[in-house]
């Protein structure tokens, strides 16, 4: 019999061989109940639970009307679960959760995971998503969240799924929230070929505020992702057609929504932008004279806003001082790497003072690139934007260069994204780690029918007078 014990017979000797304790452990009685009956069958106790009822039942079926009665009772319950869909469904549930506790608590014996005490991580919460089960589990006393996450690899592949990730809770240390990603929810399974869209939740609804978080993705595990744009920047990269104008346009939805927001947009493919022309304050196309009078003009507004600031005694800008200005600009590369050098280089300087002072006056930058290299994002510009989004990406160092120097070998490389699942990315914002997630989708029809409502309620608005 495995397992020890320090010196006396007091207490449960451990499962778990410990070679640097000397002693081995008598079982008493006792504890090889606790350990191989008691502790294993508490696994089962729903099914148990469930066979005594029906053993219950046939038993006093079978003392009211005899043999007839002992049939007729247990089947007539299992009858009336299986037809009664609330019933069902939660038979169902418990059944599948306790099937889960199970195979998670051989997982980690298996994975080595026990403490000498036969603890394991015991599940406190469990709920099912589009991509699996996300767990909140105890860290048994001994152990730490970081065993669990060492044991990650293990754990996946002795549950026979795609990836389990573990991340410990930021305000406990004994609790871990682990995400065994069982299937990719993005994938088609009708047309592998052919990337579902998901519809946005904010494209039949009324007004929005900017300022609120907007619902941009899904992340793996079906949980919305939102971005909130006041006080940021975003810096979207990713191959030819990998989604990045398709994401941009949520952000344009967002703005369209709100009568008090500015759109302002460089657009070096005329056909990106199009649609969003009624709602857009001002539209350059692939023009580098126009693009730079544009920009220079967001500069002198910027400078507007801190003149205002200064007489007003104040650091902080609000809604009542102005509109928030959205500066979106789809295909980079055409205005900071044209072959006009000296006017590139004239909007790169541009660009920068608009990212690094355009936040705190409550000007956003969106900028969207294929290619995202040094000489086509000055890095000093690429370092002040606080949300990265990289679409597929061609390669590991492509990757890093939108999401930041690193990543890949950290296990975030959008060149790993399955190239038939167009608008999907790694979402990187600022202090957290990349999340890999579906963007919504506007259609054509959608986007006009956004455009239009957002040109009515500009109507409606009008006559406010903005710095
Ligand atoms: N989130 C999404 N869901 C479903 N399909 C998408 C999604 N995003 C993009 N697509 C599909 O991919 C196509 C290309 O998307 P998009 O134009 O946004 O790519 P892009 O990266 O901007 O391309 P380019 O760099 O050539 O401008 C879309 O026409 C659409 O069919």
């Amino acid at each position: 019999m495995s397992g020890v014990q320090a010196p006396g017979s007091v207490g449960l000797p451990p499962v778990r061989q410990r070679p640097d304790l000397p002693v081995r452990a008598r079982l008493t009685v006792g504890s090889a109940l606790i350990l191989w009956v008691i502790r294993p069958s508490w696994l089962w106790r729903r099914e148990l639970a469930a066979v005594g009822l029906l053993v219950v039942l046939a038993g006093a079926g079978w003392l009211v009307t005899g043999w007839a009665g002992a049939v007729a009772a247990p089947w007539g319950l299992a009858l009336v679960v299986c037809s009664v869909p609330v019933c069902r469904r939660r038979a169902a549930r418990t059944l599948r959760r306790a099937r889960l506790r199970r195979h998670w608590d051989r997982a980690c014996r298996f994975a080595n995971l026990t403490t000498v005490n036969d603890r394991v991580f015991r599940i406190v919460r469990d709920v099912v998503v589009p991509g699996g089960d996300r767990l909140t589990v105890r860290v048994p006393r001994g152990s730490t969240a970081g065993d669990l996450e060492d044991a990650a690899e293990t754990v996946a592949a002795l549950l026979s799924v795609r990836e389990v990730r573990v991340r410990r809770d930021s305000d406990r240390a004994d609790r871990a929230h682990v995400d065994i990603v069982r299937r990719d929810p993005f994938a088609n399974p009708d047309d592998p070929g052919v990337s579902l869209p998901i519809r946005w939740p904010w494209a039949g609804g009324g007004p929005r505020n900017v300022r609120d978080p907007i619902p941009v993705a899904v992340d793996d595990m079906g949980q919305t992702l939102t971005l909130k744009l006041e006080g940021k920047n975003i810096l979207l990269g990713g191959e030819p057609e990998a989604g990045k104008s398709a994401a941009l346009s949520l952000l344009l939805g967002a703005a369209a929504l709100d009568p008090s927001c500015e759109i302002w947009g460089a657009d070096a493919k005329r056909v990106e932008l199009a649609l969003w022309r009624p709602v857009m304050n001002r539209i350059v196309y692939g023009d580098m004279d126009q693009a730079i009078g544009q920009a220079e003009d967001l500069i002198k507004i910027m400078d507007q806003r801190y003149e205002l600031l200064e007489s007003a005694g104040r650091r902080v800008l609000t809604a009542a001082d102005g509109p928030l200005s959205l500066y979106v600009v789809d295909e980079l590369r055409f205005f900071t790497a044209s072959t006009d050098r000296k006017a590139s280089k004239h909007y790169n300087a541009l660009a920068v003072d608009l990212v690094a002072r355009g936040r705190a006056a409550r000007i956003v930058a969106c900028l969207a690139t294929q290619k995202p290299s040094a000489d086509v994002v000055p890095s000093t510009l690429r370092d002040l934007v606080g949300y990265r989004w990289a679409m597929r990406c061609t390669t590991r160092d492509v990757s890093d260069t939108i999401l930041g120097a690193g990543m890949a070998s950290a296990g975030y490389s959008a060149a790993d994204i399955d190239v038939r699942t167009r608008g999907v990315g790694l979402l990187h914002a600022e202090g957290g780690h990349p999340r890999l997630c579906k963007s919504f989708y506007l259609s054509d029809n959608e986007i006009t029918d956004v455009v239009a409502r957002g040109v009515a309620l500009r109507r409606l608005v009008g006559g406010e007078d903005w710095v």
